[in-house]
Parts: structure tokens; sequence; C-alpha cells
């Protein structure tokens, strides 16, 4: 018996390309997708490749001609302003960032009721979903290494260097300062939506994801869950919902 046909879903940000195999309508597995080692990347038996881009557009260049070297048929997901019961809160839905919606479509495929939706990469963005299906709007501020590239571009006594810190502490170095301050600023923002999530909805779920997400699992609240590749999981629902390659 031949090996079933796969499904290879990229998840293109700004920072890191991520990809997804999927086999059965499952994920098999999932990894950061580099196109310089692209040659040991096994792309036979490929039936379907479907992108999310929001930037690297020379690589997404690149990607498309390689994939339809090898007649694999792409398909770039959009953001629509209603899909599988999700309404865009954007007049032109077409501004919004696709990963961001497939990010929404993501936790609705998990959880029915009022959820935001945080994501931590090159920017660290919030989306709020209402039990019906509405997204109501979102935040947008720069991720933790934009926040060090932006500070270190604009002041002359700044050095840093990236550590892992999860613990909020105080530092006493100017590295350390840096580093507690980008972690205060995560946990800020997801203190934030905490807050408007309180004052709006009596009940509600808060998704973090995106390639930051480990720096706040220290972050214990009640209503906040880690999700791990949640744009490749939106892609999978809508792959799933639509039989889109049937
Ligand atoms: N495998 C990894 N291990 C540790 N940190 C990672 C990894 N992948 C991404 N990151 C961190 O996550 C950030 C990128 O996150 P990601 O969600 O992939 O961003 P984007 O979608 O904007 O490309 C990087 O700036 C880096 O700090
Ligand atoms: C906000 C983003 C830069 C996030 O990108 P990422 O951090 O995942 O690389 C991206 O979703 C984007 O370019 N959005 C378009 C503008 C908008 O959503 O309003
Ligand atoms: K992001």
């Amino acid at each position: 018996m031949s090996e079933p046909t796969k499904i290879l879903l990229l998840d293109v940000g700004n920072t890191c390309i991520k990809y997804a195999w999927v086999s059965q309508l499952s994920i098999t597995q999932t990894g950061i997708f580099d196109l310089e080692s692209v040659d040991n990347f096994n792309f036979s038996e490929i039936q379907h490749c479907f992108v999310s881009a929001v930037g690297q557009s020379q690589k997404v260049g690149q990607l498309e001609e390689l994939l339809q070297a090898q007649n694999i048929p792409v398909t770039f997901f959009k953001t629509m302003s209603k899909q599988l019961g999700l309404s865009c809160a954007y007049k032109d839905q077409s501004r919004l960032g696709v990963d961001r919606w497939l990010a929404m479509l993501a936790c609705r495929g998990e959880y029915s009721g009022n959820f935001a939706v945080l994501d931590f990469g090159t920017a660290m963005t919030c989306d709020v979903v209402n039990s019906k299906g509405q997204h109501l709007g979102g935040w947008i501020a720069p991720g933790a290494n934009t926040m060090q590239v932006a500070l270190l571009k604009e002041t002359e006594q700044l050095r840093a260097q990236q550590d892992d810190v999860a613990n909020l502490s105080l530092g006493v170095t100017t590295e350390a300062c840096i580093n507690m301050g980008i972690l205060a600023s995560l946990q800020g923002f997801v203190l934030s939506s905490d807050t408007y999530m309180q004052k709006h909805f009596a009940q509600y779920q808060i998704f973090i994801g995106g390639g930051d997400q480990n720096k706040l699992a220290q972050l214990q609240l009640e209503h906040i869950q880690l999700f791990d590749d949640l744009v490749l999981k939106g892609m999978l629902e809508l792959v799933k919902k639509t039989n889109i390659t049937d």
C-alpha cells in the first residue's frame, strides 16, 4: 500500500517560518522551516501546501517557486469578513493579519465561549472574540525581540544580552534590567487583557501562543492557557472544515 498523501502547512511570520505535516487531517509533526536547508526537506507525496504569510515576502516568493517547480498546489489563506462562524471586526478585513485571523479560528475550534487570543512573536497581538463568534478588535505592540532592537537603536548606553528569564525580579545590571523590563511588558500585556476581559465578560478564557509564549509560562492566572502552534492549528481547522483538498 502506498503512503497516505500529506499536506504541508506553512506559517510565515516576520521572524520565523513554522511548518506542520498533516496526515489524515491530524498534525503529525511541527518545526521551524529553514529555506537554506530545504534540500533536506522531503517534498515527495505532498498533496497540497497551505500558507499563512504576514512577512518575509522574498522568502515566500522563493517558496512558491520551489513548490510550483514540484507541481505542488499552493493555497494562500486570507482574512475573510466571515468564516466558520467567526466575523471580523475590521471594516476592511484584508487589513487584519491572516495569522491573527487563523489564531482566532484555532481558539474558536477549541472553545465556544468568550476569549482573548494573545500571540507573542515579532509583534505581540491580542484579539477578543465573544461567544457568538464576533471579533471585537484587538491590540498590536512590539514583541520581546522587537522591543530590545528598538531600545538598543534609540539609546547610547544600553547593551543587551538575551536570557530566557521567566520569573520577574529586579535587574542589577543593564542587561538584566532590559530582560526584566521586557518580561514586565509581556506580562503587562497579558494582565491588561485579563482586566479587559474581566470587565466585559462573566466568563472567558485567554489563550497565549507564539514563539515567546514560554516566557509567560510562570504567569499563573485562572483564565490563562498556553496554546502551541496557534496559527498552524487555525489552518488545520480550515483544511478540515472546508474540505478544501477534496
Ligand atoms: N525554537 C525557538 N526557541 C526559542 N525561541 C524561539 C523559537 N522560535 C521562536 N522563538 C522566539 O520567538 C520569536 C519569534 O516568534 P514567532 O511566533 O515565530 O514570531 P513570528 O510569527 O513573528 O515570526 C523570536 O523572536 C524568538 O524570540
Ligand atoms: C501584527 C502582525 C505584524 C503580527 O505579525 P507576527 O508578529 O506574527 O510576525 C501581523 O499580523 C500583521 O502584519 N498584521 C497586519 C496589520 C493588522 O493586523 O492590523
Ligand atoms: K504575533
